[in-house]
């Protein structure tokens, strides 16, 4: 199997203007978008075109990074952080990027607004860049034992900084050992899995089988994986775990066959602030992503849609949360906390 040797990028900088790979394009086009300011970094993270917690993350810091080069004021800086901020709302690495964006620009002066801002940027990138490998490395220490992996939506660089954040462990565990192979469920609606996931594992060269959803737990209830291992977009206080519609069903699975679940993510996807999962707001989006495939209708017109983009898997059903700062086995308030507090 092909293998590129390339690293995956989502998002590129070149010190004044952000490219994203738009992720709507793909799996049979490259397309890179030229972002240049809020308004559009903004629109490209609602449609998904830039996606994943941790990335989101980053595109919306040099989007504000960005937006204050052309408009270096406190009134640009205030609009574009709410405008930024209110994008998405599950994903608490969005708001809290521009909040520490949003910070050093305050903090520089109002003759230095837009270079602060994009050191800033650029920090965070870096720090997330950086978050993956170590929590790769995490990952795979607590899962040596695993060689068939199933997984859920999309956590590989595509998602995250680095590597991603689950894919990233599971490729440092095929760094490691021989037989690593990789069940990636297709992930209704917006197909994050068949179309981003296998496009990534094809590119890395992981060998790995599609699945629908809801072939998932039966295969578990099997024996046909050794683990679960997913990424996440919010991790309470409590530990309990905001994910990709379908994380909890797995989560249940996983419990019932007696096979770990991991959730894999950077420290910048803990928030102290929410207490527990019930305290997490679910983004609700447009019914047509699930009444429609490609454009055409799969359903009768005016079907009634419900369609949630996320759920919470309480911490009671995780395994393990692996960080870049270590890793909370069986994780509650008090080991989410000591995981944050970690240097
Ligand atoms: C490793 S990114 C975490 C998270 O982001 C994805 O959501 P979306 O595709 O809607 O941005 C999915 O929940 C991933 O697990």
């Amino acid at each position: 199997m092909a293998v590129d040797a390339a690293p995956i990028q989502a998002v590129r900088w070149d010190g004044r203007r952000l490219a994203v790979l738009d992720q709507t394009r793909l799996p049979h086009e490259e397309v890179w978008l030229s972002l240049t300011g809020a308004q559009d970094t903004a629109q490209a993270i609602r449609r998904l075109a830039v996606r994943g917690a941790p990335n989101i993350g980053i595109a919306a810091a040099y989007g504000l990074a960005m937006e204050l080069s052309a408009r270096p004021s406190l009134g640009a800086l205030e609009a574009a952080s709410e405008l930024l901020s209110g994008a998405r709302p599950t994903a608490v690495n969005l708001a809290a990027a521009v909040a520490r964006v949003r910070t050093a620009a305050l903090g520089a002066g109002p003759s230095t607004l837009a270079s602060a801002a994009r050191a800033e940027a650029q920090r965070l990138h870096a720090d997330e860049d950086a978050a993956s490998a170590a929590l790769a490395a995490h990952g795979a220490d607590v899962l040596a034992s695993a060689r068939t992996i199933l997984t859920h939506c999309n956590t590989g660089a595509l998602a995250t900084g680095g590597r991603g954040s689950g894919l990233a462990v599971i490729l440092e565990l095929a760094a490691r050992h021989e037989g690593v192979r990789v069940l990636a469920c297709e992930t209704r609606p917006l197909l994050q899995g068949a179309r981003l996931t296998a496009w990534e594992l094809t590119r890395l060269g992981i060998p790995f089988a599609l699945i629908v959803d809801g072939a998932a737990a039966g295969l578990l209830r099997r024996g046909e994986a050794d683990a679960v291992v997913v990424g996440c977009d919010r991790v309470a206080a409590n530990g309990d775990v905001a994910n990709k519609v379908g994380t909890y069903a797995h989560a249940l699975a996983a419990r019932a066959a007696g096979l770990p679940f991991v959730v894999a993510g950077p420290t910048s996807t803990i928030d102290l602030a929410t207490p527990d999962g019930d305290a997490i707001e679910i983004e609700e989006r447009d019914g047509a992503e699930v009444s429609e495939l490609g454009g055409v209708a799969i359903a009768p017109a005016g079907t009634p849609v419900r369609n949630p983009a996320f759920d919470v898997t309480p911490a009671g059903l995780v395994t393990a949360l692996v960080t870049e700062r270590g890793v909370a086995r069986d994780p509650d308030t008090a080991s989410v906390a000591a995981l944050a507090a970690r240097p």
